[in-house]
Parts: C-alpha cells; sequence; structure tokens
C-alpha cells in the first residue's frame, strides 16, 4: 500500500524551519515500513520478530556483535546508558557544553541515583585528552569523593563539530589506562560518520567506545534511539532500567521496524548526507556576506553565525525559524535536516544578503 501525503497544514506552511533537526518530518520510506508492519499482532516488548532481528542487523552494520536496546528519546537512550556504566558515587566525565549536562534536565543525575557530571574543558566542544586525564586520576580511592566512572563524549558534538578519530582513540586510551567505561552521545552519528567519511565500527568499539545512543529521531525517524551495547554485558541491567524508567514499549515493533528501515539501503547515511549537504550550502552561502559572522567551524549540520539584531529580525519576519541569542548576544544557530529543501537555504541567503547588517 502507498501513502499519499496529504496537503497537510504542515506541508503547506510558510515559514522555513532552521530550528533544530527536531523539526523534521519522518522519511517516507519509515512510514511507508511502519504501515506494512502494523498489519496484523505481533507479540509485545521486544519480542516480535522484527525486535529479535535487530541484534544481528545492528551487529553487521558496526562490523561487531552487539546488543541493542530501544528508547524513544535521546535523554533516555544517555541516562540509561550512564546509570548502568557508574555507581552512585560514581562521575561522568563530559564536555561544559554536553547535552547531558544542559539540556536534560537533570536525567542522567536522577536515573543513576545521584551520579556527579564532571565537566572537562576543551577547544570546538570536545574534551581535551590531557584535561581529562588530570581529573581522571584525580583523589582515586578517596571515600570523600566521587570516583570517575564514564567518559560521555557527543558525537558529532552540540556545536556540530566532530572529534577525529585519533581523537575519539586518544580518549579511549584515557578510558582503558584509568579503567573508564566509555559513552558515546550519538543524536547525530550519522552526520558525524558522513562528515569523517569513516565507518560506525571506526567511529566507535574500535576507539573503545563500550555504549552508543545512535540517533534516528533527528534523522528521518518519528521516535526512536537505539542504545547499542559494544560491552553487551550492559544490556540486562540497562533493560530492567529501561522498564522502570517507563520506556519499554508494549508495541515495541512500532520502534523496530522504525529502525529497521533507517539502517536499509543505507537510509541513514543518505539522510545525514543530505543534511550535511544543505549546512554545507548554507556556510558557504553565509561566507560570501559582509557582516555575518560564521562561528565554531562545522562538517555537519549545524551552522552557528553571529547576526546584528536587525538581520534576526528580519529573517524572522519574513519566515525562517530559528534559535537566536540562546548561545550568546547576536549569536544564531541553524539547523538543516534531511527534508531541507536547497531552494530555501537560496531564499535564506539571499534574505540575509539584502538584509541591513
Ligand atoms: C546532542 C544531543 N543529544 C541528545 C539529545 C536528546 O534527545 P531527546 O530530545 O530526544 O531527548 C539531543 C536533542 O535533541 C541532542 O541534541
Ligand atoms: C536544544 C536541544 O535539546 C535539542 N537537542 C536540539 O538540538 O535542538
Amino acid at each position: 500500500m502507498e501513502i499519499t501525503m496529504t496537503n497537510s497544514p504542515l506541508a503547506t506552511k510558510k515559514t522555513i524551519g532552521l530550528t533544530s533537526d527536531n523539526i523534521a518530518g519522518v522519511s517516507p520510506q519509515i512510514l511507508q515500513h511502519l504501515i506494512e508492519f502494523s498489519v496484523g499482532d505481533a507479540t509485545p516488548y521486544g519480542n516480535d520478530e522484527l525486535s529479535l532481528e535487530l541484534d544481528r542487523k545492528m551487529s553487521t552494520l558496526f562490523e561487531t556483535e552487539v546488543a541493542v536496546v530501544l528508547v524513544p528519546t535521546g535523554t533516555a537512550a544517555n541516562s540509561l546508558c550512564l546509570a548502568a556504566m557508574s555507581p552512585a558515587w560514581g562521575a561522568v566525565l563530559c564536555h561544559p557544553n554536553s547535552h547531558i549536562n544542559n539540556d536534560e534536565c537533570g536525567a542522567p543525575e536522577f536515573f543513576s541515583n545521584g551520579v556527579k557530571l564532571l565537566t572537562i574543558d576543551g577547544d570546538d566542544c570536545k574534551i581535551d585528552p590531557e584535561k581529562l586525564t588530570q581529573r581522571a586520576t584525580l583523589k582515586i580511592g578517596d571515600v570523600h569523593t566521587v570516583q570517575p566512572a564514564v567518559v560521555s563524549v557527543t558525537q558529532a558534538t552540540e556545536t556540530g563539530s566532530v572529534y577525529t578519530l585519533d581523537e575519539l582513540r586518544a580518549i579511549g586510551d584515557v578510558c582503558k589506562s584509568h579503567n573508564l567505561k566509555y559513552h558515546m552521545d550519538g543524536a547525530r552519528f550519522a552526520n558525524a560518520v558522513d562528515a569523517l567519511g569513516c565507518t560506525p565500527a571506526e567511529m566507535t568499539w574500535k576507539a573503545g567506545v563500550d555504549a552508543l545512543s545512535f540517533g534516528a529521531t533527528k534523522n528521518g525517524a518519528f521516535g526512536v534511539e537505539v542504545i547499542v551495547l559494544f560491552d553487551t554485558s550492559l544490556k540486562n541491567e540497562i533493560e530492567y532500567r529501561r522498564k522502570r524508567a517507563g520506556h519499554l514499549m508494549s508495541k515495541m515493533r512500532f520502534l523496530s521496524t522504525q529502525i529497521d528501515a533507517y539502517i536499509s539501503d543505507n537510509l541513514w547515511l543518505n539522510n545525514a548526507q543530505h543534511a550535511n549537504a544543505m549546512a554545507t550550502k548554507l556556510r558557504n552561502g553565509i561566507s560570501a556576506i559582509e557582516g555575518v559572522e560564521l562561528l565554531h567551524p562545522s562538517k555537519t549540520n549545524i551552522v552557528f553565525c553571529k547576526m546584528s539584531p536587525i538581520t534576526i529580525a528580519t529573517l524572522h519576519e519574513h519566515g525562517f525559524e530559528f534559535l537566536a541569542n540562546r548561545w550568546g548576544d547576536g549569536v544564531a544557530r541553524l539547523v538543516t535536516n534531511f527534508a531541507t529543501k536547497a531552494e530555501d537555504i537560496d531564499a535564506f541567503i539571499d534574505v540575509l544578503s539584502a538584509s541591513d547588517k
């Protein structure tokens, strides 16, 4: 049964969304898959045929044996992972700008019964390995202080930068030397794979990563993230924690179906490639305009730039939706997605170049 896209009010909106990749709809391939797999009965709680196949299919994608746990949000994926990777008296070492530190309302601390997030600075939104080593070796065994237990990196980062494979491996080496577990927030994992031109394996377990939040929601799915465990011993605990968190979906087939479609025919990577290409088009257009400053070098789908209040107002008045001033006065964050249209980027650049600065 083919889906026909109705003329929904959203489809005829006159605004152009650059607020986040969370604004995007759903890839037609995923919708089609959902329709096909929504017919008939299926054993609930992840015991349906499709769900039971995902460990094997994700193991193929990552070229090693993995265990997967599906949840509906990225915050759940991050928090449940970190809770299982650290004792309650442990510390998660993360960048100050990390999502787990700023945008998850204390969920990592809550689900872990009090794990402390300790921030480790570094340029370009990336943890500095030397600063990491300094903090990871402080007060070890001192009963009066939390004990470093996990390092969490975001790949791609919150500013759109990406750790190089060498940088990921350097952090992995610190983890190995100091008996720390290694977590990756991969809400924009596909965008980073495309930007680096590497394989999923090279960007994860081959660098020492133990657990990954494999993002899909921002990149074509309508609400599912995959906890990918390279340390498969974590699976049981995370499954119990998922149930206690109220995130064990009874109709799990509808999450599994999304992921099954997402990892088929390279949809996950093709979507990210398009989003990244649209952001590159945006950066190239902005770089030619006086009075607008590109910030934070990025090869993925996030573009930060600094512009005058009048320019921001002009763009908003012309129907371009994006977050501004949240990261500093005049700083705008522009985020493209798998469905961003080239003509909308052209229109944005036209208005930007014509506006007063
Ligand atoms: C880097 C990063 N990690 C995790 C998340 C969490 O995702 P969610 O909003 O689905 O909880 C987001 C937000 O979309 C994000 O940008
Ligand atoms: C703002 C943040 O929570 C969200 N993840 C975004 O990037 O849009």
